[in-house]
């Protein structure tokens, strides 16, 4: 017993806590979204396998569809990206992964996240396509300020982006898109509206699959993951 006792102790690694999953490697971090004190090789197995099962008991793919993933540079869809491209891989779902970037022309902003899209594209071997503003209605977003200002110039750009996602994901003939949106950005939303009183909108916005009356359904594998995991996730 005691041989057994000192044997076990022996395999602990010493100092801090031991992982509450596989008991073995020491804890690397408290988890956001259930504290436990968990070792990195599980964080990525959990985060990993959670998302994976949205994506199953959502029947959000069906095997052979093409699927583009909304990639802006940004730390959502990146980790979107990469997490996508692994479980299509390991999982074999059989998906033709694209990256669909959308150049919205705004100097120091756009220019610069597009560099780590291009990156992602060597980097997960996704072929990428990138529609601008610029070619799609004749105007970038920085020539759009010039003329009205900044007051409004949100609700222009919002719009502008839905329609040429759209569009990018008819010219790539893909049957689905998906987007980084996070648990936190749709908490954000259900906010919004509830302040906002727009009860249609409310019962619209957690859904995991919209626009499926519309041209390309649009789909959030991330809607129930924590945006610190996908902050602590690339780390
Ligand atoms: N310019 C773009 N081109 C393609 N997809 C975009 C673009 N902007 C936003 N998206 C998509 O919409 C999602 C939500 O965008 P939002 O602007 O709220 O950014 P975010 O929450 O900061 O996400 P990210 O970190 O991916 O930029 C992104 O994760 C991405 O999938």
């Amino acid at each position: 017993m005691a041989s057994e006792a000192a044997a076990e102790t022996a395999a602990k690694p010493r100092g801090g806590k031991l992982c509450t999953i596989c008991n073995a490697k020491r804890a690397a971090l408290k988890r956001p979204k259930t504290l436990e004190q968990i070792c990195k090789d599980c964080f990525y197995a959990v985060l990993e396998d959670e998302i994976h099962r949205v994506i199953v008991d959502n029947h959000l793919f069906k095997r052979g569809e093409r699927v583009a993933i909304g990639a802006s540079g940004g730390k959502d869809s990146t980790v979107l990206a990469y997490v996508m491209s692994e479980l299509n891989r390991t999982h074999d779902y059989g998906l033709d992964l694209f990256l669909l970037s959308v150049d919205e022309g705004i100097t120091g902003y756009r220019d610069d996240s597009l560099e780590t899209v291009k990156r992602n594209e060597i980097q997960y071997g996704i072929p990428l396509k990138v529609i601008s503003y610029k070619d799609l209605y004749g105007w970038t977003m920085d020539e759009i300020v010039k003329l009205i200002g900044l007051k409004n110039n949100c609700t222009f750009c919002g719009v502008f982006r839905r329609q040429a996602l759209d569009r990018g994901a008819s010219l790539l003939k893909v049957d689905k898109i998906v987007t980084g949106h996070n648990a936190d950005d749709i908490a954000e939303t259900v906010l919004l509206n509830i302040l906002r009183g727009d009860i249609a909108r409310l019962s619209r916005c957690t859904s995991i699959i919209t626009g499926e009356d519309g041209p390309i359904p649009r789909c959030k594998p991330f809607k129930y993951t924590y945006e610190k995991e996908i902050v602590i996730y690339p780390f």
